[in-house]
């Protein structure tokens, strides 16, 4: 059975390059991984959110509960395919996962790491829908103006790449920042590790590896 490790962070942070390269390390240490990214685009539930940030669908965006509905759907319906993964790879890296959605639930909502929304998220994920729980939850720790900067000049090369509203807020971000920091200090759900923005792959790539 593999490894599951979730990497978190704010948008711009570079979750999908640190994925990458954790994944080229491991792999040429003969391990095997799984990379998946939520929310999947191209996916119904995911692309109904994708779709509601870009001001779509209504007035769905506005309910935060109904937003993390959305997206613990995707999650729900992509649960056979981690366990697969996991039943066929020494490690599964997951690019965001259900401390997304605790994360920017609660910094929309005002409330902290140990408020009601992060424990609805809990409850509803790996509780009500069983979804399977992290070895290790890795918080990629930038500062809010470096992440900024990243989805804006993403943004300016890839027309593809447009902000969605939550990019755009950066009171938001700086929120969502504080309570992925507090979801980390309290251990949410599973261990947890902060990888700062200077720290290499490397370091995190061996933190995984020491799990098996
Ligand atoms: N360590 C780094 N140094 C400089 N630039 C970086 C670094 N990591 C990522 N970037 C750049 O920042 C941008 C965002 O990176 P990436 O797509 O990996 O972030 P992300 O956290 O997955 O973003 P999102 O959650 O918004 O999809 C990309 O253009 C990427 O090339
Ligand atoms: C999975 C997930 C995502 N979000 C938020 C975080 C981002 O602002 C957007 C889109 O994600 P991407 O990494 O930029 O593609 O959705 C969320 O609030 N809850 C979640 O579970």
């Amino acid at each position: 059975m593999g490894r599951l490790v979730a990497i978190e962070g704010l948008d711009g942070a570079g979750k999908n390059t640190l994925t990458r390269a954790v994944t080229a390390r491991l792999e040429a240490s003969g391990r095997t991984v799984c990379a998946l990214a939520f929310p999947r685009y191209g996916t119904q539930f995911a692309d109904l959110a994708a779709e509601a940030l870009r001001g779509g669908n209504g007035d769905v965006a506005e309910s935060v509960y109904g937003m993390g509905l959305l997206f613990a759907f995707d999650r729900q319906a992509a649960a056979p395919d981690i366990r697969a993964a996991l039943a066929a790879h020494d490690v599964v890296l997951l690019d965001r996962y259900a401390a997304s959605s605790a994360a920017y639930s609660a910094a929309r909502l005002g409330e902290g790491a140990d408020g009601a929304v992060t424990a609805w998220v809990r409850e509803l994920e790996f509780g009500r829908f069983g979804l399977p729980v992290p070895d290790l939850q890795v918080y990629l720790d930038v500062p809010v103006t470096v992440a900024a900067e990243r989805a804006r000049s993403r943004e300016a090369s890839d027309a593809a790449r447009e902000r969605d509203a939550y990019e755009k807020d950066g009171d938001l971000q700086a929120r969502t920042g504080a309570v992925y920091a507090g979801l980390a200090a309290t251990e949410w759900v599973s261990p947890w590790r902060v990888h700062g923005v200077s720290d290499a792959p490397a370091l995190l790539a061996d933190a995984i590896a020491a799990l098996s």
